[in-house]
C-alpha cells in the first residue's frame, strides 16, 4: 500500500510549475507528496513554489522538507491543491476527515484552481459511505444536541476520541469531531449541504462536486479519474 501512495505522489508532481501556489494536504498519502516536492524545490527543479498547508502536520512536513509555505491570507490564489481521501465514487465525490483536517481542507480545495486528489486504489467505493463514516466537525458544547439531530438522517453519530489524550479529539480549530454512520447515502451534494445547516456544525467530511482529477495508484499503475 505505501509503494501505492508512493506512485501516485510522484505522478502528482507532473502537475506543479514555477510560480504556483499549492494547497498542501493531510495524511498519510499527501506525505509523501510534500517530501517529494520539497526535493524538487531544494534541488532547484523548480522555482517559486510556495504552500498553503491545510494542517500543522502538513506545515510542519513542508518545513521538514523545505517547502516555503504561506498562509491562505496572504495569497491571491491557490493554483492547485493536493490532497488524499477516505473514499472516492464514480462521480469523484469524496469522504476526508480520518485526520480531522477537514475544514481547512475544504476551505483551500473550494479555493484552489485545480483540486487533485491521491488514492490508493482500497479508497473506492460504488457509494459514498460503505466503508468509512461521514466525518462531522463541530462546535462541543453542541455535540450532543447534533449527534441526537442526526438520527433523523437515520445515522448513528460516534464522538471520536483521542488515542494520546484523555477525552476526546480536539481539532486544530478547537472543535469535536462526530463521526456519523449513514444508512444510505444518495445523494452526497444534498447531504453534504443539509449537514451544514444543523447550527453548531462547522463543516462535513463530505466533498462532493469539487474534486477535478482523481490520481489512482493500482498494482496495475496509476490510474487517472477526471471529470
Ligand atoms: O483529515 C484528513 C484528510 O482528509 C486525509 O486527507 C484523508 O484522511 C486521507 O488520508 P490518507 O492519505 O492518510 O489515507
Amino acid at each position: 500500500m505505501e509503494e501505492l501512495k508512493r506512485a501516485v505522489a510522484k505522478e502528482a508532481l507532473k502537475f506543479i510549475e514555477d510560480d504556483m501556489v499549492v494547497g498542501l494536504g493531510t495524511g498519510s498519502t499527501t506525505a509523501y507528496f510534500i517530501e517529494y516536492l520539497g526535493k524538487l524545490i531544494m534541488e532547484e527543479e523548480l522555482e517559486d513554489v510556495y504552500g498553503v498547508p491545510t494542517s500543522y502536520q502538513a506545515r510542519l512536513l513542508a518545513l521538514e522538507y523545505g517547502v516555503p509555505v504561506v498562509n491562505l491570507d496572504e495569497v491571491d490564489a491557490i493554483d492547485i491543491a493536493v490532497d488524499g481521501a477516505d473514499e472516492v465514487d464514480p462521480y469523484l465525490n469524496l469522504i476526508k476527515g480520518r485526520g480531522a483536517a477537514l475544514t481547512m481542507e475544504k476551505i483551500i480545495e473550494y479555493r484552489a484552481g485545480t483540486f487533485l486528489v491521491l488514492v490508493d486504489e482500497s479508497k473506492l467505493v460504488e457509494r459514498l459511505g460503505q466503508k468509512m463514516p461521514v466525518p462531522i466537525e463541530v462546535i462541543p458544547a453542541a455535540w450532543r444536541a447534533i449527534a441526537e439531530e442526526l438520527e433523523v438522517f437515520n445515522a448513528t453519530a460516534e464522538l471520536r476520541m483521542a488515542s494520546k489524550k484523555d477525552g476526546p479529539v480536539v481539532t486544530e480549530n478547537g472543535n469535536f469531531i462526530l463521526d456519523a454512520r449513514f444508512h444510505r447515502i444518495d445523494d452526497p451534494l444534498d447531504l453534504e449541504i443539509e449537514l451544514n445547516n444543523i447550527p453548531g456544525v462547522v463543516e462535513n467530511g463530505i466533498f462532493a462536486d469539487i474534486a477535478d482529477i482523481v490520481l489512482v495508484g493500482t498494482r496495475e499503475g496509476v490510474k487517472r479519474m477526471e471529470r
